[in-house]
């Protein structure tokens, strides 16, 4: 099947949601790159006036330029393979794919073969949300991961000694991509399709982990509140270095404490306790 390739260059913050948008009108797979991301359509069945009007609207706020070209017979996997470095997260995490080697002077080896998912720990997001658990007693403990893209705040979880993890993702492609990492890491996890309103999770957690975005994690506050045991733990990340206030004025309300904040490239990291 012959696709259409569009290497469309825009700012960082604008990809998330372009590749949501594009993804809504028939583009099937997607890589980031450094100054923006490519996507693919099928060509037989792509739809230009669509296509059109969603450049037009983000072309001026997200600072877009297109380049288009058709491509034949594409191998996803060496796509995503040329464009997928392992990353350190600091000496501790080594995140790397299934065909990297491991480096075994890290504490912490975790394998995700990513596809269309968030989440290599390459994102700043991702990095800071891996710090904070490696820095939090795991053991024994109950873990629900939101919005768990490619699973790998879930893995590190399980590698940090947690008894159940529970995992979900709104997309379909993360949840079939999740459980795929699951198995590559050989770690038992839950892991449903859907929000937090849908999946339902019973009991309390002792440990909530939610890298998502600012909306979704104000809006979501009180049910993280309801399932988290006395004393647990809510780590948050998704949101601007300028949201953490908002973010602050609704949890301290909801009985949170602040027990650690950071920020890497503008993205903030925060960890409270449920008191
Ligand atoms: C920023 S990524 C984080 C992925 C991964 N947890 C990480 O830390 O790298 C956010 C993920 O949340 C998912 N998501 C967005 N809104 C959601 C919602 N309301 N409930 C559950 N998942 C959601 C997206 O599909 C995406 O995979």
């Amino acid at each position: 099947m012959d696709y259409l390739e569009f290497k469309i260059a825009c700012l960082e913050e604008y990809r998330e949601i372009l590749i949501a948008e594009l993804a809504e009108i028939g583009f099937d797979s997607f890589l980031e790159t450094e100054e923006g991301i490519e996507a693919y359509a099928p060509e037989n069945d792509f739809d230009r006036s669509s296509f059109d009007e969603l450049i037009d609207k983000y072309v001026v706020p997200a600072h877009i330029s297109v380049q288009e070209n058709i491509m034949s017979k594409v191998n996803w996997n060496e796509e995503w393979e040329k464009n997928y470095d392992p990353i350190a997260v600091e000496d501790l995490v080594y995140v790397r794919a299934s065909f990297h080697p491991a480096q075994p002077e890290f504490k912490y080896d975790i394998v995700i073969n990513p596809k269309m998912s968030f989440g290599t720990g390459h994102h700043a997001t991702t990095y800071q949300m891996l710090l904070h658990q490696a820095e939090l007693d795991h053991q024994g403990k109950r873990v629900l991961d939101v919005g768990s893209g490619t699973g790998i705040l879930a893995i590190m979880a399980k590698l940090l000694g947690a008894d159940q993890v529970e995992a979900f993702d709104i997309d379909e492609w993360c949840v079939e991509n999740g459980n795929e990492n699951f198995q590559l890491n050989e770690v038992e996890i839950k892991m449903d399709i859907g929000t937090i309103r849908e999946v339902d999770p019973q009991g309390t957690f002792d440990i909530i982990l939610a890298n998502i975005n600012k909306n979704v994690l104000l809006d979501e506050m009180e049910i993280y509140t309801e399932l988290l045991a006395p004393e647990g733990l809510l780590l948050l990340s998704g949101f601007y270095t300028e949201d953490i206030e908002d973010l602050l004025e609704r949890c301290t309300p909801l009985g949170f404490s602040l027990v650690k904040k950071q920020s890497k490239d503008n993205w903030a990291a925060l960890v409270l306790e449920k008191k």
